[in-house]
């Protein structure tokens, strides 16, 4: 029976959980693709634990028996997966650890799953040109909206097509301020606190607010989906964090939505991107989006338009689309 070895690098607030889900899901994954899928390393910023025959729960949950120093690459070359989950911070200056665990991932024949977003974003042509000469393949629904499915959909379902335009709300995080603000006239702070107990937000939820995460998600999206690398530092950006009162108060009288999207519109040089904030009238299917809810517009030619609105961020979700990548790759194995 093939074994695949899986680490997880990073056992946060998702991570955590998508050890335990992909323990639970082991019988399910052995009885379609006829594979042992076997979590056998995890670790967080500074100890971690690898065991051959495979991880249980406890072991992940109670770090009694994790080993100091055993994180980060030198945890992947003890442990030797064939599949890299990573689950860390993201960081747009440094990248973040990420970057050097998809590093060794994609150097040492190793699949990759993304779920966080700055090594993509930053290094995304570099890292999938390496991956694509040693045969790895990398997933990152978890780095590009999670639940919304939106590479899926532009990679799969619409393969081959001509994509002229993309919109969509991407941060649930957000949408969600905006929702708050605007139908139950929260304030900012308290609209932000919500969110963070609801375990959506960034650890610095400026990086939510301003569009950096939006523009973060844009970049790997477009990278791959079409192959398209956009530099994060150009994409130009609005953010929640200058919404005015009177704007707030338009939004509400005139019955609108507010939210703030990433735009990708195809020109005659290729991709441009941008994140804007919008108002969505009545009769647009975006104002039918509530809280983390996300939603996606798409224009391919010869195919139409295409409108997806759900996907609300959370970490439930943000799971769900982790075990969605991993499967997959198991697909294509
Ligand atoms: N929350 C959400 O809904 C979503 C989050 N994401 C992304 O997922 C990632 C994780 O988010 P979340 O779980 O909420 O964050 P947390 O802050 O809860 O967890 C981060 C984890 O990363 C670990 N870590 C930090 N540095 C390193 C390192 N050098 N090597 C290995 N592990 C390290 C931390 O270790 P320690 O435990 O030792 O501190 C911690 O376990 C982020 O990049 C985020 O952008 C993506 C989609 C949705
Ligand atoms: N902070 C993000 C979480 C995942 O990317 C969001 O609000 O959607």
């Amino acid at each position: 029976m093939r074994v695949v070895r899986v680490a997880l690098t990073g056992t946060g607030g998702i991570g955590s959980r998508v050890a335990v889900a992909l323990l639970e899901r082991r019988a399910q994954l052995f009885q379609r693709f006829g594979c042992d899928v076997r979590l056998v390393a995890v670790c967080g910023s500074r100890a971690g634990i690898v065991r051959d025959d495979g991880l249980e729960a406890g072991d992940v949950t109670n770090r009694g028996g994790w080993i100091a120093g055993l994180a980060g690459v030198p945890l992947l070359e003890a442990a030797r997966p064939d599949v890299v989950i990573d689950a860390g911070p993201s960081d747009y200056v440094s990248g973040g650890p990420g970057l050097a665990h998809l590093e060794w991932a994609v150097n040492h024949g190793a699949h990759a799953i993304m779920v966080s977003k700055s090594a993509l974003a930053l290094h995304g042509a570099r890292l999938l040109a390496t991956a694509r000469a040693n045969g790895c393949r990398v997933h990152a629904s978890g780095a590009s909206s999670a639940a919304l499915p939106v590479v899926d959909v532009l990679r799969h379902n619409l393969a081959g097509a001509e994509v002229t335009r993309v919109e969509a709300a991407l941060t649930g995080t957000s949408s969600f301020v905006l929702d708050e603000m605007v139908r139950s006239g929260s304030t900012l702070a308290e609209a932000i606190a919500e969110a963070q107990a609801r375990g959506i937000a960034e650890p610095d939820p400026a990086f939510d607010l301003d569009g950096r995460d939006t523009a973060a998600k844009l970049v790997v999206i477009a990278g791959l989906a079409f192959g398209a690398w956009l530099s994060l530092d150009a994409v130009p950006r609005e953010s929640v964090l200058s919404v005015t009162d009177e704007q707030l108060r338009a939004w509400r009288d005139a019955g609108e939505k507010a939210a703030l999207v990433g735009v990708l519109e195809r020109g005659a040089a290729g991709y441009d991107a941008r994140v804007e904030l919008r108002g969505y009238g009545a009769h647009h299917p975006f104002c039918a989006a509530r809280g983390s809810t996300k939603a996606l517009m798409v224009s391919a030619a010869g195919f139409g338009d295409y409108t997806l609105v759900g996907g609300a961020s959370s970490p439930e979700a943000t799971v769900a689309a982790v075990l969605k990548d991993v499967e997959h790759l198991l697909a294509a194995l």
